[in-house]
């Protein structure tokens, strides 16, 4: 019995994944990958490139992907709180356009799966968040593409409202929507 709870959502290929956390008086311990728990819940990947990013509350970062260097991503917050996103972008898939949200801490140490399509994103709902996640492909900034954070016609429900200000790169600022980009 493998040391991980992988919860399907409404979208193929996202999946909430709960680890299993051993407390002792002296902490925690928990696995936060294992090649073969994962394999064996269908989820049989390579992990190219980890990532690590630190941000204010209020930064928004996101709707990111990679046109011909698509990444599956495996995410994570080891400190403080955000609203991750995703919008499946696969042109065929039936949930195309849809967008799902899932709240990820420190403290519920739960994680996201995003296989390959799928843009991505998240905003910072604590004092400062720290994000880690592995990545299926390498970056590839050439390859990069975007979609605004708040694309009407995918109208994300981002809880926001009790954050001062939202701040985005100058570069998440100029996205375009949805179908204006993948036409
Ligand atoms: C993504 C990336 C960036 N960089 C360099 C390029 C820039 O000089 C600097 C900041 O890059 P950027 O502003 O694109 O970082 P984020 O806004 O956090 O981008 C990420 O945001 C969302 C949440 C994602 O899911 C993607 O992984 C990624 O697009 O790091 C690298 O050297 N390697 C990388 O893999």
């Amino acid at each position: 019995m493998g040391k991980f709870n992988f919860i399907e959502t409404d979208i193929k290929g996202l999946y909430i994944i709960e680890p299993t956390v051993f407390g002792d008086n002296r902490g925690y311990f928990m696995e936060t990958y294992n090649y073969q728990d994962f394999k064996n819940a269908g989820l049989d990947m390579v992990f190219v490139q980890d990532n690590e990013s630190k941000s204010k509350q209020g930064v928004l970062r996101g709707l990111h992907f990679q046109y011909k260097h698509p990444q599956g991503k495996l995410v994570r917050v080891t400190k403080g709180e955000v609203f991750d996103v995703v919008v499946d972008i696969r042109k065929n898939s039936p949930t195309y356009g849809k967008w799902y949200g899932a709240i990820l801490s420190e403290e519920n140490k739960r994680q996201f799966y995003v296989s390959e399509g799928f843009a991505h994103g998240f905003v910072v709902l604590s004092e400062e968040a720290e994000f880690v996640y592995k990545c299926t492909d390498y970056y590839h900034p050439e390859d990069e593409g975007g979609i605004l954070w708040n694309d009407p016609d995918i109208a994300i429900e981002w809880p926001i409202e009790n954050l001062k200000e939202i701040m985005l790169s100058e570069k998440d600022k100029q996205w375009k929507s949805l179908k204006e980009t993948l036409k």
